[in-house]
């Protein structure tokens, strides 16, 4: 049996490797269009999605292709899965006849069954409970900007539950930096580890932190829930008064799609796109050299 390499949770890689990953992902953005290298020569990688995407997607696409493989857009309403064919059928399908699959869907278990039964490398390209392509690439994005995130104050503003903020507080204990996040009561982290902190004042999380983070208020797969998430996080935004309270030179990411007005205010977002577009482009670099590592070239 070979052994394989998976990526479902920020907690499937070590800080080690993730910095070998920074490394690489560094050296292809540099020699981006000048030198292309062939870490996935002659490979088809499926994408193999049930949400929409626009990021996720077209860098996944873009990268596979740089890297001298193909890449195969699978929507989940087109196969037999959206009739009831099991995981395990069509995992094992799939790996007999792609060589790696990256998987945007709803329940975390789906994508650890893929990882079962395909016996080929899986990338969660986002489920409700983790977004670690996203994490990864930005804390890559911050320290291309900053330096080492050890020891610093990260304040994540919004929703404490969902995916992103999750895959950040996995990351919190495993590179060492202390995160804040500044939600309502009832969407406090459910990670539990000493390196993460809740609070419902804006003071508390945001004083001297070096990036200021957001993410929808409603992420896909809680439309439902619209007006109820609209009223609740109200306050719970990146605006001018949460600048204020962070360090001078402080960062601000979004992992897009923004909503202006709602968890970010339009003017902060319009003074920082540049910054915010250089972290999605970052997914890029990162998932290229992400890729490398998971077929073991690097
Ligand atoms: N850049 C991205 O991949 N964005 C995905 C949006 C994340 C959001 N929490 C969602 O699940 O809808």
């Amino acid at each position: 049996m070979k052994t394989l390499r998976h990526f479902l949770s920020i907690n499937d890689m070590s800080e080690e490797e993730a910095r070998v990953i920074f490394k690489k992902a560094e050296e292809l953005k540099a020699k981006r269009g000048k030198e292309q290298q062939s870490y996935l020569g002659s490979q088809t990688w499926a994408l193999l999605f049930k949400k929409p995407s626009t990021r996720t997607r077209l860098s996944f696409e873009v990268a596979v292709r740089e890297l001298g493989g193909e890449a195969l857009f699978l929507n989940s309403q087109d196969l037999q899965l959206s009739r009831g064919e099991s995981i395990e059928d069509t995992a094992h399908v799939l790996g007999r006849m792609v060589h790696g699959l990256i998987i945007r869907t709803y329940d975390q278990k789906e994508v650890e069954l893929f990882a079962t039964y395909g016996n080929i490398p899986v990338i969660n390209a986002l489920t409700d409970d983790e977004h670690p392509c996203q994490v990864l690439s930005d804390i890559f994005s911050f320290e291309e900007k900053r330096g080492s995130i050890k020891g610093k104050k990260i304040a994540f503003i919004g929703d404490g539950c969902c995916n992103v903020a999750k895959s950040w507080a996995l990351a919190a204990e495993k590179f060492g930096f202390s995160l804040w996040i500044y939600s309502p009561l009832e969407y406090f982290s459910p990670v539990k580890n000493a390196f993460v902190k809740n609070t419902t004042s804006v003071e508390e999380a945001a004083q001297n932190a070096a990036l200021l983070y957001t993410d929808v208020w409603i992420s896909m797969g809680k439309e439902e829930e619209k007006n109820k998430r609209q009223k609740l996080f109200s306050q719970y935004r990146i605006d001018r008064y949460a600048l204020s309270l962070a360090s001078k030179d402080a960062l601000v990411f979004h992992c897009l799609p923004a909503y202006r007005d709602q968890e970010i205010s339009s003017e902060i977002f319009d003074e920082r796109k540049e910054e915010i577009y250089t972290q999605a482009e970052n997914r890029l670099h990162v998932q290229k050299a992400l890729l490398a590592w998971i077929v073991g070239k690097i």
